[in-house]
């Protein structure tokens, strides 16, 4: 099952991405096998609490209220994301949209490319965002 999940993720888009963008925890697992199958560099999206205090500059952004109604500060290095990259989000689920959408905001802060974000599960809340963001996703969450 794992072994099959990064080639079924990374089949989901057409575009080839140069990097893969995943936030902690589950997105890092998922994200981290998906950047494995497409033979690209993988970043983790850190909630503020699990970021290194260091000299490197980070983008931070805050969502809006997630899932579980809570504002979550993400961000990572600066210099992980270049401005020529074209960067595929990947997570296990997806509901408000609140993380995904503040991946896309941080990875055009850092002037690349945003593909979408890969989901293994769609439980998207407010429909427009799977084709605003876009979502594609392995499964629906009424498939359950
Ligand atoms: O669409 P949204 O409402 O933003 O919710 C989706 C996010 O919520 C879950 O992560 P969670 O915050 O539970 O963290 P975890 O992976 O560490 O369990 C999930 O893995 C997504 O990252
Ligand atoms: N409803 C949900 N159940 C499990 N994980 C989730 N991640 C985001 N929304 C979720």
């Amino acid at each position: 099952m794992l072994r099959e999940l990064g080639p079924a993720l990374a089949g989901l888009y057409d575009e080839a991405p140069t990097v893969v963008l995943g936030p902690v925890s589950r997105g890092s697992l998922v994200g981290a096998l998906t950047a494995a199958a497409l033979r690209v560099g993988f970043v983790e999206m850190r909630k503020q609490d699990g970021s290194a205090v260091d000299s490197d500059r980070w983008v931070r952004r805050t969502t809006a209220p997630d899932y579980q109604d809570r504002h979550v500060v993400f961000g990572f290095r600066r210099q992980l994301i270049r401005s020529g990259d074209r960067v595929l989000m990947v997570d296990d689920w997806i509901d408000t949209g609140a993380t995904a959408r503040v991946a896309r905001a941080l990875v055009e802060d850092c002037g690349a490319r945003w593909i979408g974000a890969a989901c293994v599960v769609d439980g998207l809340t407010d429909p427009r965002l799977r084709h605003d963001l876009p979502v594609r996703s392995l499964l629906d969450v009424r498939q359950l």
